[in-house]
């Protein structure tokens, strides 16, 4: 795979927007994408289901490795769909046990190190679009574009209880904003690849600013910067 491959890389906190603006990039460009949260969602998801210990680097490093999971193209901005040992578990990743868990195992360099190859497989000739923590700073460094999405904790919080109410979750706000800025933080203070925008990356704090508004503005970014887009 050339290093020209073109790589977007889209960074950010929880409730930022990733997701729904890679979702649309991709399926605009024809580009293959990368969840890489749905990746530490299922591994936690993983541990609990053989009984592994959120806090076992060893056994965890271990799982990430060997982990029997398929990754299919979603249907809609909701995300891929993924198959774990066979069985669908596309909805159960998204609960907040999987979010506040795979935060906590994403934490341990082993198992981020055991993880590394699989998520740098996802890259294409066509080009690849990628959805996480670290992509700019360290799964991808050699990427031509990258982008940091933020927002407002209040707003990130607003956003995912709007979208967990609306798959039927039963969530409270002040929760949903105490998990997220817990999330936040152990995200930002980690010692391996913390939470942050690349000193590349350009950083779009979208509080406020519509979806539409924010494609726009990824997308005129990527123009700006890789020639003969398709
Ligand atoms: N700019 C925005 N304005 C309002 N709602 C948004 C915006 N971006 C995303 N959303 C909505 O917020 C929720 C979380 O977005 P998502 O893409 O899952 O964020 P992330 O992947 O960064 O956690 C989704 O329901 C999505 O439709
Ligand atoms: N590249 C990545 C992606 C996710 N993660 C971890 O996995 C958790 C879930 O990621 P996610 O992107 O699915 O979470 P949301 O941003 O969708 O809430 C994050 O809180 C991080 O702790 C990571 O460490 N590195």
């Amino acid at each position: 795979m050339s290093e020209r491959t073109p790589v977007v890389t889209i960074d950010g906190p929880s409730g930022a927007g990733k997701g729904t603006i890679c979702f649309l990039l991709a399926k605009r460009l024809g580009w293959q994408l990368l969840d890489s949260g749905a990746i530490y969602r299922v591994l936690a998801l993983a541990a609990m289901h053989h009984d592994v210990e959120l806090a076992n680097e060893e056994e965890l490093s271990l799982l990430a490795a060997h982990l029997d999971v398929q990754f299919l193209p979603g249907t809609d901005s909701d995300g891929v769909k993924v198959i774990l040992e066979g069985e669908d578990v596309t909805t159960e990743i998204r609960t907040q046990e999987c979010s506040n868990s795979a935060s906590k195992v994403a934490a341990f360099p082993r198992v981020r190190e055991a993880l590394l190859r699989r998520q740098r497989a996802f890259k294409t000739e066509a080009g690849l679009i990628a959805d996480g923590r670290d992509m700019g700073t360290v799964v991808f460094p050699e990427a031509p574009v990258k982008i940091f999405l933020t927002a407002s904790a209040q707003e990130r919080a607003e956003r995912r209880f709007n979208q967990l109410q609306g798959k039927g979750f039963d969530v409270k706000i002040g929760r949903l904003l105490a998990e997220i800025i817990e999330r936040d933080e152990r995200d930002m203070n980690r010692s391996v690849a913390p939470l942050k925008p690349a000193d590349d990356a350009l950083v779009v704090d979208t509080t406020g600013i519509d979806i539409e508004s924010v494609l726009n503005i990824t997308i005129e970014h990527i123009e700006r910067n890789i020639s003969n887009l398709t």
